[in-house]
């Protein structure tokens, strides 16, 4: 149930992780775009200015030059040489002549007769020009509306299309004309300048030019913004569901790996997953105990993990002896506290036999960390091919030389002949439990139990019968003469604490 809740919330912070990890994704493609947004309404300004400085140079230097040249008014010379200048203008579509408020001629119409009386300009623009804005050019030509410009004597007409589609782009935007802290509408949506001076809209640019007292304003709403960068959002949003699928298969990936019992069991050497349990060790005629053996055990907020799945992966990351180390730590740790009740109580450890043929054990002798009045260690080791090295047997001897006991576990099923035994000088035989398992049921195996006694006797070698589980096998046993056991009749693996109070 626990467990249960734990997958449940794992798979909710995957989920919630991965949507924060789409969430951002989606967030910065969208901040790229708005800023995208930003500058395309930049630049359209910018261009738009440019327009305007460049539209505002050639009626400026055009008019400059005609109120400059000595031929004035309206005879055909006069018209010949406007029209003349005409011809080279690109924006220029019409040039007017004028005496006081009376539009004399234009280049298009010729003389007027009667002359046309000017109405007061929309504002004085740069260079004390007056600029009328949407004047009807009915009088020269029927639909269109123009710009006028008039500075001395001449006027320069241009359609009103011209400023009419500054912007390219198909949102709001304002031309006015920006003088002495006023400014005048000109072209586009009237208010839009206006409206970005207080940032009504969300997105807006203002620019003013430095050569022409002109601004130009542009704005936008978001929804004008989502439909020009629609198929944009879209894929971002198509990339961002791709980040959560990713970011999910990824992170579950990481966590199963993290929860693999490989992960934890390494992970187990720095967080205090390793423990020991010790089982008694009895003395089969009086049941009394005379020593225990230290198991491993492994407990992390996942659950247990027994001996037969951590060992094999401590080896295969050549961590023997680090794991050893720790036991031996955690078990002297706590056997401080044994009551021994006079004699040298056996301390069993279980050791690996590449750490005797590596030699690396022998640091426990450096150290002397088995060194004790109190307790006799016993160094535990499974037969192995290891252990018919040269150097393995040294080693051994070595050990034993410093008062360690060596027992063979998991007697009889291992590779040992009796020279080989022989070599060795160990202490104890500790039968498997196999054989004790099948003696009920008088099997090959178990009927070869008084050849494992007559081997130790020729060894001098004590014998410890292990996996006793009832009191048939507990007598049979001891009228075989076996004289050491352990086993769950007499005690699991337990605590410290337990094996103390068992003691006494
Ligand atoms: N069915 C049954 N089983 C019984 C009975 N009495 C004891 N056992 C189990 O038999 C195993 C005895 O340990 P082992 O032969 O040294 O075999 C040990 C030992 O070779 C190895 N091991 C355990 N702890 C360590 C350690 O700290 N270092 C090393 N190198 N090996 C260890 O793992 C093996 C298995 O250990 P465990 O799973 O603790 O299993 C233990 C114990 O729990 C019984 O009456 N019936």
């Amino acid at each position: 149930m626990k467990i249960d809740l734990r997958n449940a919330l794992n798979r909710l912070a995957i989920f919630g992780v991965s949507a924060v990890a789409a969430l951002l994704v989606y967030w910065l493609g969208y901040l790229f775009y708005v800023n995208e947004f930003k500058q395309l309404l930049h630049r359209e300004s910018e261009s738009a200015l440019t327009e305007i400085q460049t539209l505002s140079d050639e009626v400026i230097s055009t008019l400059a030059l005609l109120n400059n040249q000595p031929l004035k008014g309206c005879d055909n010379e006069a018209l010949t040489y406007l029209r003349k200048k005409l011809f080279l203008l690109k924006r220029v579509k019409e040039i007017g002549y004028s005496e006081g408020n009376l539009l004399k001629c234009t280049t298009g119409l010729g003389e007027l007769t009667p002359p046309v009386v000017e109405t007061a300009p929309d504002f004085i623009g740069p260079l004390k020009a007056a600029v009328w804005i949407d004047r009807p050019l009915s009088l020269f030509e029927d639909t269109l509306k123009g710009i006028v410009v008039r500075s001395g004597s001449y006027s320069a007409i241009f359609p009103r299309e011209f400023i009419g589609n500054l912007i390219k782009i198909d949102t709001e935007w304002e031309l006015v004309f920006f003088h002495n802290g006023q400014y005048k509408h000109v072209t586009g949506t009237e208010g839009v300048y206006r409206a970005n001076l207080s940032r009504q809209l969300p997105f807006h640019t203002s620019l003013c030019s430095d050569k022409v007292p002109y601004c130009v304003a542009v704005a936008a709403t978001h929804t004008f913004f989502y439909k020009q960068y629609h198929s944009s959002l879209v894929s971002c949003i198509g990339i961002a569901f791709l980040v959560f699928i990713i970011s999910v298969i990824l992170l579950t990936e990481f966590r199963d790996r993290y929860h693999s019992d490989s992960a934890r069991i390494m992970r187990g050497f720095t967080n205090g997953a390793f423990f020991c349990l010790y089982q008694p060790i009895i003395e089969l005629s009086s049941e009394r105990v005379i020593g225990c053996e230290v198991l491993a055990r492994f407990r992390d907020k996942d659950g247990d993990i027994y001996p037969d799945q951590f060992l094999p992966t401590i080896v295969r990351n050549k961590k023997t002896w680090a794991f050893t180390t720790l036991i031996i730590g955690r078990c002297l740790e706590e056997i401080k506290a044994l009551n021994n009740n006079g004699e040298k109580f056996k301390i069993n450890i279980n050791f690996f036999p590449q750490d005797i043929d590596s030699g690396e054990i022998l640091e426990i002798i450096k150290s002397q960390t088995l060194k004790h009045v109190k307790f006799q260690f016993v160094v535990e080791i499974v037969e192995s091919e290891q252990l018919m090295s040269k150097n393995s047997v040294h080693v051994l001897h070595e050990l034993i030389g410093h008062g360690l006991q060596i027992a063979i576990d998991d007697f009889g099923t291992g590779y040992s002949n009796l020279r080989q035994l022989k070599k060795y000088h160990c202490h104890t035989l500790k039968i498997d439990r196999s054989f004790i398992n099948e003696m009920e049921d008088g099997s090959i195996r178990s009927t070869l139990i008084p050849h494992i006694l007559d081997i130790a006797k020729q060894v001098n070698a004590n014998v410890v019968a292990e996996g006793i589980e009832n009191t048939e096998q507990h007598k049979a046993l001891v009228e075989l003469g076996v004289a050491y056991g352990q086993g769950y009749m007499f005690g699991r693996p337990m605590s410290m604490e337990k094996l103390q109070a068992m003691l006494g």
